[in-house]
């Protein structure tokens, strides 16, 4: 809990001194309407049913909610703002872009760019994963559309995950496809979800998998129509949410705990690692010649 809590408090201070709304041009406000209240910041809309404690967070980025340093800086914001607010207990995580939950870490980001700018980026995306895999919230995502590596692990750092049964959705974490490696908390997460041998196949063959393959494997929890996904999460949470909170929150940090301090311990040399890594020239090219084959498919 002591880093959860160091976690907590510096972002609640950057969170507070508006350090990151300045950059921002100040923080979105909630609107209120009965009992429901939503704030939205630009490429996410909040919105919170008072009556049950649970927020609906819906990713709209589009074309494909990648996940660039101005989409996860509003995430990181969005999410503490959620969290700080003691009447908000759940969160479902879902994308309000047809298709897509999200197409994972934009590729644009880690291409052709300066090393403070790989630097940034990299911090943020620590950042969106320390704060959703520790949420205190219960998590469930909400998975309406396909979901490669960066959106795979922000699905996988949910506490319970419902998806689309739709075999042309697809998710893993597919980095090796692109001539790049997965780091550790990457990994890590995927091994607390679906195990060592089944992680250790998947990371290195790049596997994404249909829905029907992902609930196999163990990645996803539930599969259901595709206009169920909402209210299914919706039936999900409310089983969440009768466990007592202090209780559930214990374990769940029991459970996650040692993953996360092994990135908070090592977070400078994992941001180090990361810029040595992706601006070295063999490594631009292999994401030169994936986008390139991603613009060609048209
Ligand atoms: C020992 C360890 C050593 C070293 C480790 C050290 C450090 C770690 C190093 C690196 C770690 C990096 C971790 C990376 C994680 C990631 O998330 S990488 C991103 C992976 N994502 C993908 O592979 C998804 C690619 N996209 C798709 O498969 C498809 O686009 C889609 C299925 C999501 C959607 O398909 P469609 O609906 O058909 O849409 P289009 O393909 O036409 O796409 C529309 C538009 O969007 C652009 N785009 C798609 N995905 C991305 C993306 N991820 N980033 C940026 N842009 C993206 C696509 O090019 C199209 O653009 P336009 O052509 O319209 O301009």
């Amino acid at each position: 809990m002591a880093a959860q809590a160091v976690l907590r408090s510096s972002a609640r201070a950057r969170l507070l001194s508006g350090a990151f709304c300045a950059q921002r041009g100040g923080p979105a406000l909630w609107q209120h309407h009965q009992n429901q209240r939503a704030f939205s910041n630009g490429k996410i809309l909040v919105e919170m049913d008072e009556a049950t404690g649970v927020a609906v967070m819906k990713m709209k980025s589009p074309p494909v909610n990648s996940l660039n340093l101005d989409f996860l800086t509003e995430f990181s914001i969005s999410l503490e703002k959620l969290e700080i607010d003691r009447s908000c207990r759940g969160l479902i995580l879902t994308s309000a872009v047809s298709k897509i939950f999200s197409a994972g870490l934009d590729i644009t980001e880690m291409s052709g760019k300066s090393n403070e700018h790989y630097a940034a980026f990299w911090r943020a995306v620590q950042e969106m994963w320390l704060k959703l895999y520790g949420s205190n919230m219960v998590t469930i995502a909400a998975i309406n559309g396909s979901s490669p590596a960066g959106g795979c692990l922000m699905a996988l750092c949910c506490d319970y995950r419902i998806m689309a049964d739709n075999p042309k959705f697809a998710i893993g974490l597919n980095e090796t496809q692109l001539g790049i490696v997965a780091p550790f908390w990457f990994k890590d997460t995927m091994i607390n979800t679906i195990g060592n041998r089944a992680t250790e196949l998947s990371l290195q063959l790049g596997q994404m998998y249909p829905a029907p393959e992902a609930l196999k494997f163990g990645l996803v929890d539930k599969l259901v129509p595709e206009d169920k996904v909402q209210s299914a999460a919706a039936a999900a949470m409310s089983q969440w949410l009768s466990v007592p909170d202090h209780a559930r929150q214990l374990t769940k940090s029991m459970m996650r705990k040692p993953a996360i301090d092994r990135l908070v311990k090592q977070r400078e040399a994992d941001i180090n690692n990361f810029v040595s890594f992706i601006s070295k020239d063999s490594i631009q090219k292999s994401l030169q010649i994936y986008m390139d084959r991603l613009k060609q498919k048209k």
